[in-house]
């Protein structure tokens, strides 16, 4: 499909806030009125819909915010209902992650209308799927350029700067990243912020603030500043 692009959503660790960007960068496509789907392929953590399947949160908030409607299991083919690393709930269960299942399913997506797949992952960029494999492979595989959110609070420096460096390392296209405030009572917040955009090669997409008073401005915003990367490629 023409003007297609896919890309995927990392975060310095979990929590740090790929579910709350990403939920704002479908919102700004929406307004943008570009059609944009989300995704969670693999989610730890989840609860019984009415019909007994697993669901889980973000899966559902990607699905809500999608400008096209599918099913959930297209929004999250791999639901786990333990909220831990997913190889170490997979292993309990005797389950395997199944890498083609993933792949069969971003290919699927990308048979979809939709002009903008994001790929939510899940926890931090070296997210393992067993012993040998993590995530981050897949995601170099497929050659899907990458959004690091970073959770901005004390520590982040450290952690932004590790996964900066690996993504450096293996080779990803690194579209930017975007500075969430999760801790905004932070001391040297701006300086913080400043301090890693220094440090940081890919650009900085957007500070985004501690529950904004404008999210549809800093939706609008930081979707902007993505497709300004996006048509670069
Ligand atoms: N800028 C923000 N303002 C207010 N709340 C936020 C912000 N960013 C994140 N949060 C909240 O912090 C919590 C963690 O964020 P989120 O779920 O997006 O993290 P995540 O990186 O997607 O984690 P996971 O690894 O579980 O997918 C959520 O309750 C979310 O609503
Ligand atoms: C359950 C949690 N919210 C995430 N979905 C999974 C986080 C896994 C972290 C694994 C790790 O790096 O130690
Ligand atoms: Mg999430």
């Amino acid at each position: 499909m023409m003007n297609q692009h896919c890309f995927f959503v990392t975060g310095t660790d979990t929590d740090a806030g790929k579910t709350y960007v990403s939920a704002l960068l479908l919102q700004g496509y929406a307004a943008l009125g570009i059609t944009a789907l989300g995704a969670k392929p693999l989610a730890a953590g989840a609860e019984h819909a009415a019909d007994g399947s697993l669901q889980n949160s973000d899966a559902l908030l990607l699905q809500q915010y999608s400008g096209i409607a599918l099913p959930y299991a297209q929004h999250n083919p791999v639901c786990l209902a333990e909220p831990a690393a997913p190889h170490l709930v997979a292993a309990a269960a005797s389950i395997r992650l199944d890498e083609p299942q993933l792949t069969a399913h971003l290919q699927q997506l990308q048979q979809t209308l939709a002009q903008r797949i994001l790929i939510e992952g899940a926890g931090g960029w070296l997210l393992p799927l067993s012993d040998k494999r993590y995530l981050a492979d897949w995601v170099l595989e497929h050659q899907l350029p990458v959004v690091l959110v970073v959770g901005i609070k004390l520590g982040c420096i450290n952690h932004a700067m590790l996964t900066v460096r690996e993504l450096e390392r293996s080779g990803a296209s690194i579209l930017g990243w975007v500075a969430n405030i999760i801790s905004p009572e932070m001391l040297y917040l701006a300086q913080n912020i400043a301090d890693l955009q220094a440090r940081i090669k890919a650009p900085l997409l957007a500070t985004v603030p501690h529950a904004p008073t404008e999210p549809h401005q800093v939706a609008f915003d930081l979707v902007q500043a993505l497709e300004r990367q996006l048509v670069v490629r």
